[in-house]
């Protein structure tokens, strides 16, 4: 098969999987998915004129011309605690203590904080000492959010801030898609589980945690961190088991056109469609995408840099899909800190680092790429994107950055609620 251009295999695994049925969960059952459903205000934050000090509830007019050496004396007639309600309309002469959260009694439309004001040893006057006007240190009703103001748009990921406000509205529950249940699979006679000893020729097994790691950062629910040998056999048993108790299977390794290089050959035979097999990426090119069943299966090279590329360009997207959301992330321009020289057909993603300039567009310093290396996405900001068309970038060249953070979420095709 020819190389598929990025883009392209994007959408085509995008194609490969749908959104899962919405489900209502507890709020802390939903932090790190995505609201399935807008939600709209039904209470006004806050409910009612408040008190956003501690003090005294006054008259504001009552206030004027006060200060240390006049004060204006008022009767203390009430106090209002947060949660509990005025005993009394105010009437002129009247102050109320307040505290911080409690309902303004009616006929007061000021706070005097208890700073700027001496109650009597008496307990039932109070000397204000400066002038307030209407309105002083009073939240109003429905100052935030009104009784029917759309709050949250499906596709918000459901952070901290957003538990907050749901809990702030009363909620209990949220809609949200389920976590999509993930299988990784490393296959490799050369490798060995870390904590064992490994001889030179051997390679510590690394993509299991770097694959369920990356998985779990696009909100998957990782079930099984499995490894196989090079062997047809095994390989066909191990697939067909993962694929049958997941909704998306990645594979890392065994995805070349080496002798070893199984993979493909098996997924094939248990009858798998291939809807993406190449892809014209650096690193990554041998990145595949199936249908096995019901399952979606993603076939990365065992190479750790281009393992991290594919999954980021195609696992990703497709994990999110299923959780009902795309994803765009914010792009900069940037210039290049060092020439680079390519493979004119492919779209090479090199992990880049930024250095901020005031005149002009920010530097991008560009990491050593190789697709075996594994230290080069450490601190990463994001992929410097050398698109295809052309082999030489020269020092200060602009190109765009693909940023890690700040990405937009939108519902997904598909994802209604
Ligand atoms: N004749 C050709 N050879 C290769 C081509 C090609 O087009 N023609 N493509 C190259 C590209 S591009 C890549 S990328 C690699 C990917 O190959 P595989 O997916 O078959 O990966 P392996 O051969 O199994 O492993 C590659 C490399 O990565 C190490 N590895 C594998 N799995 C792990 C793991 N779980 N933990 C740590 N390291 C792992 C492995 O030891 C190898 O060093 O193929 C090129 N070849
Ligand atoms: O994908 Mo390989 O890692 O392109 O070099």
């Amino acid at each position: 098969m020819p190389l598929t251009p990025l883009s392209t295999a994007r959408q085509a695994a995008l194609d490969a999987i749908a959104p899962a049925a919405p489900e209502r969960v507890s709020l802390l059952d939903a932090h790190g998915r995505f609201l399935a459903a807008a939600v709209t205000a039904s209470r006004s934050l806050p409910g009612c004129d408040t008190s956003a000090m501690d003090g005294w509830a006054v008259r504001a007019e009552e206030t004027r011309g006060a200060n240390r050496d006049h004060p204006a004396r008022l009767r203390v007639v009430d106090t209002v605690y947060a949660g509990a309600l005025p005993s009394r309309v105010l009437q002129p002469g009247e102050a109320a203590r307040i505290f911080t959260g409690a309902p303004l009694p009616s006929g007061a439309d000021a706070i005097v904080r208890q700073e700027a004001a001496r109650a009597h040893d008496d307990g039932a006057h109070v000397d204000v000492f400066i002038t307030v006007t209407p309105g002083h240190d009073i939240v109003r009703a429905g100052e935030e959010v009104v009784t029917g103001t759309p709050l949250l748009a499906p596709g918000q990921p459901v952070n901290a801030a957003v538990l907050g406000v749901l809990a702030s509205q009363g909620e209990t529950t949220a809609w949200v898609r389920p976590a999509p249940r993930v299988a990784v699979l490393a296959t490799g006679d050369e490798l060995v589980p870390p904590g064992q000893p490994a001889l030179p020729h051997q390679v510590y097994e690394s993509n299991l945690l770097l694959v369920a790691a990356l998985a779990r950062e696009a909100g998957a629910d990782v079930r099984h961190l499995t490894r196989a040998r090079d062997d047809a056999a095994e390989l066909r048993d191990t697939l067909a088991r993962l694929a049958s108790q997941v909704d998306v299977l990645v594979t890392t390794g065994g995805a070349s056109v080496g002798d070893k290089d199984h993979v493909k050959r098996v997924l094939t035979a248990l009858g798998a469609r291939f809807v993406v097999d190449g892809v014209a990426l650096k690193p990554g090119k041998p990145v595949a995408v199936a249908r096995l069943g019901d399952t979606t299966v993603v076939v990365l090279p065992g190479n750790p840099g281009a393992a991290t590329v594919a999954f980021d360009q195609l696992a990703r997207p497709l994990l999110l899909k299923r959780q009902g959301v795309l994803e765009t992330r914010r792009r900069v321009r940037a210039r290049l800190s060092a020439p680079r020289h390519k493979q004119a057909g492919l779209t090479y993603l090199i992990t880049t680092t930024l250095e901020a300039r005031d005149d002009a567009a920010p530097v991008a310093r560009l990491r050593v790429q190789g697709a075996g290396q594994i230290l080069q996405n450490v601190q990463g900001e994001g992929w410097a994107v050398l698109p295809p068309g052309r082999a030489d970038f020269a020092e200060g060249d602009v190109v765009d950055v693909e940023l890690f953070h700040g990405a937009a979420y939108a519902p997904a095709d598909g994802a209604s609620a």
